[in-house]
């Protein structure tokens, strides 16, 4: 890999990581020992952290300086019954989440703003419409007012999640400032077994690395395993590099990335495309690059994943159990995972396997994508939703998502096993709208958190891929796939 120095002002200087070329690209001033001023190409808006930015902009008087950089819709407080979104923003029945949608629709016509409204079958979870529009190109500085934006770095975009006041700011002035990352790497070599996917491989790295291992870090994920990804592989792994600590996951460009974002709507056409093409291959880690952490993972070795407390680095393979913390020997750790383990009411030794469940939710912007539900499809195909399963959600994360679906026929695997099939939203991902879990109910869940809470007061969380919801429904416990 050599860089033809397109954006080295320096010349032939040292050999730069992704992450570097990305930085120094967008860098407008750099203040020594100090955080960087940066320009920030685009922006995702969604209904939750919005309105405070937007108020911000009103109370001073300024304008959003680039409007046709940002991109707006609800996701967080959307219903997904066709019947609710019948009537739009009506359909809401909490209040609060009825003013957080209609105040964004406000907002956008205020400030002239882009939005797709729930009629709009573009709409969806911000990180699945991004990509999916062309507004995350390769090489660009995107933000959103979400932790997940991290995702867009899937297509070598610097993309990271901001705070109200800085979407604020950057709605304004299409800048932020932001102290510089240290570039790390996670190489992933070797080929996955039959039946895991990426995201076993984020659960696993994770695991390994445990949820402040990244802080501080921007995450580069390469090796023959990631380069074997698909694009929604590679957003799966980026999505969830928040998880590890790390505001920014980065994927370099390869021929993937290119045939995924030509003749996307807002892509670049023509000689504009030719010559977003050439620098786009430039947007790969130099031979010789320095990292400040270098991680290595066998994917050979990896198993199916299944989260067993309340953080997503509590997690161990699917055959195996749940892990004593008598046998801990760090007492912060201990405490913690006795902790988890009262709130998740599981005992320690318990193998995975016989862990029985309430619910099970595939949806999110971590696997929400085509490639998801096919595998979760696959897997349900010809089989029924166990008897002691009392919901099994599949929420396509955008209206394109599922109109393919459709086309492909999943819909109908999905209904005809006795799953629900509902409109694009954050759905069950978090207890933001109707879709949640009662107090003690257990969901295997494609979403990326499992935190106290997260899915409904009292709700019990175990992370895991499309596929091992999908088993995990018709068998009503946890099933390693790589034996079925
Ligand atoms: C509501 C939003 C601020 C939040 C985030 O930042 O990620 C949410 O999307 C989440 O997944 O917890
Ligand atoms: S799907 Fe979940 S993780 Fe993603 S933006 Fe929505 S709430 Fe956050």
């Amino acid at each position: 890999m050599t860089d033809p120095g397109v954006n080295s002002a320096a010349g032939a200087s040292a050999p730069r990581t992704l992450f570097d070329k990305l930085w120094e690209r967008h860098l407008v001033k750099e203040t020594p020992g100090g955080p960087s001023l940066l320009y920030i190409d685009r922006q995702l808006v969604h209904d939750v952290t919005s309105p405070q930015s937007f108020e911000g902009l009103r109370l001073s008087g300024r304008k959003v300086w680039r409007p046709e950089t940002v991109l707006a819709t609800a996701d967080h407080n959307v219903p997904t019954t066709s019947i609710e979104r019948a009537t739009g923003s009506k359909g809401i029945s909490d209040p609060l989440s009825r003013i957080q949608v209609d105040q964004l629709t406000r907002n956008c016509e205020d400030f002239g703003i882009r939005q797709f409204g729930l009629d709009d079958k573009r709409q969806g979870i911000i990180h699945v419409i991004g990509p999916e529009q062309g507004l995350t190109l390769p090489g660009t500085s995107v933000v959103a007012g979400d932790s997940h934006t991290s995702t867009h770095g899937a297509f070598a975009a610097l993309a990271f999640g901001v705070g109200a006041s800085e979407a604020e700011h950057v709605l304004a002035t299409q800048c932020l400032s932001i102290n510089r990352m240290k570039p790390m790497l996670v190489r992933v070599d070797g080929k996955l077994a039959a039946g895991l996917s990426a995201k076993d491989i984020i659960l696993n790295i994770i695991g390994n690395i445990g949820t402040a291992g990244g802080t501080g870090y921007a995450i580069e994920f390469a090796g023959d395993a990631i380069s074997a990804l698909s694009m929604e592989g590679r957003m799966t792994l980026c999505n969830m590099a928040i998880e590890g600590g790390a505001r920014v996951g980065l994927v370099a460009v390869d021929d993937k990335t290119i045939a995924y974002v030509k003749g996307r709507p807002l892509a670049p056409k023509g000689e504009q495309w030719d010559a977003a093409e050439a620098y786009w291959r430039t947007l790969v880690s130099d031979e010789g690059a320095r990292y400040d952490r270098v991680v290595d993972i066998d994917a050979a070795s990896l198993r199916p994943m299944v989260t067993w407390g309340t953080t997503p680095e509590m997690v161990v393979p699917v055959d195996g159990q749940v892990p004593d913390p008598d046998k801990e020997s760090d007492p912060v750790r201990r405490r913690n995972m006795k902790a988890a383990l009262a709130y998740m009411g599981l005992a320690a030794g318990t193998p995975i396997e016989q862990i029985q469940l309430d619910k099970v939710f595939i949806g999110s912007c971590t696997n929400a994508r085509i490639e998801d539900l096919r595998a979760a499809a696959a897997v349900a195909k010809g089989k029924r939703v166990a008897s002691n399963i009392k919901q099994a959600l599949v929420v396509p994360g955008s209206g394109l998502v599922k109109e393919q679906a459709e086309a492909e026929g999943l819909h109908t695997v999905f209904m005809d096993a006795g799953f629900e099939w509902r409109e694009p939203g954050c759905s069950m991902c978090l207890g933001m709208n109707a879709d949640r879990l009662g107090k003690g109910e257990r969901c295997a869940s494609t979403s990326n958190r499992n935190f106290e809470g997260r899915q409904g007061a009292g709700g019990r969380t175990h992370l895991v891929s499309p596929a091992m919801a999908a088993a995990a429904g018709i068998a009503g416990h946890f099933v390693d796939i790589t034996e079925v």
